[in-house]
Order: C-alpha cells, then structure tokens, then sequence
C-alpha cells in the first residue's frame, strides 16, 4: 500500500520535472532558432562582401568566454566548448553554402 503512495508520488515529482524540460527544450529549440537567423544575415554579410565563412580568433574569444560562463553557472566547460563548436561548425556550413551560392570562393 505505502509501496503504492510511494511510487505515486515518485510519479507525480517525475512528470513535473518532465514538465519543466519540456518547457526548457523549447526554449532552446527557440533560442537555436534566433541564433540561426542572425548568423545566416551574418553569412549573406560576409559573402557580399568577400569574408571568410569562419573567424578562429572571434571562435577562441567566444571559448574563453563560454567556459567562464559554464564555471560559474556549475556546467561542464567542456560540454560548453563541445556544444558550441558543434553549433559553430554548422553556422561555418550555412555560410560556405550561402557564399557557394552566390559565386564566392570557399576561403576559410
Ligand atoms: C557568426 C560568425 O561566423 C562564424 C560563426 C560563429 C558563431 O556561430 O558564433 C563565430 C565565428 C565564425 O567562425 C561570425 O563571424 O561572427
């Protein structure tokens, strides 16, 4: 009988953190979003004017600052630095595909 509350119970905390991890997957499936439209203008920009679909140095500035930010808010820096060159490498992707398209030679 306790061993049924209990599971109950257990159920009812499991669906109200799933609750809140759905909410917080579609927050960041919206945020994704936001950040691929900006970096795709980012992409038409540098293909109009003959700039290199990637830029380490901006990548190094932006690692250094990520895994602060992951330190300070107790995430892994390195899931940060993996989660962020695996977003990064499809932002370099789009702008070669963008830079392809308009007649650019791939340079970086
Ligand atoms: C968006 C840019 O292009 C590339 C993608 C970056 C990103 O997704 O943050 C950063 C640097 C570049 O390699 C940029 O140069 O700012």
């Amino acid at each position: 009988m306790n061993e049924e509350k209990d599971m109950a119970e257990a159920r009812a905390i499991l669906a109200g953190y799933r609750a809140s991890i759905d909410n917080i997957d579609a927050a960041l499936i919206h945020m994704l979003a936001e950040r691929f439209r900006c970096t795709k203008a980012v992409g038409v920009l540098k293909a109009e004017h003959g700039l290199p679909p990637a830029d380490p140095s901006r990548e190094q500035q932006q690692i250094a600052r990520l895994r602060q930010l992951a330190k300070d808010a107790n995430l892994d820096p390195d899931f940060a630095e993996k989660f962020l060159n695996f977003v990064v490498r499809e932002v370099i992707r789009h702008h070669e595909q963008i830079a392809a398209d308009n007649g650019v030679m791939k340079t970086g």
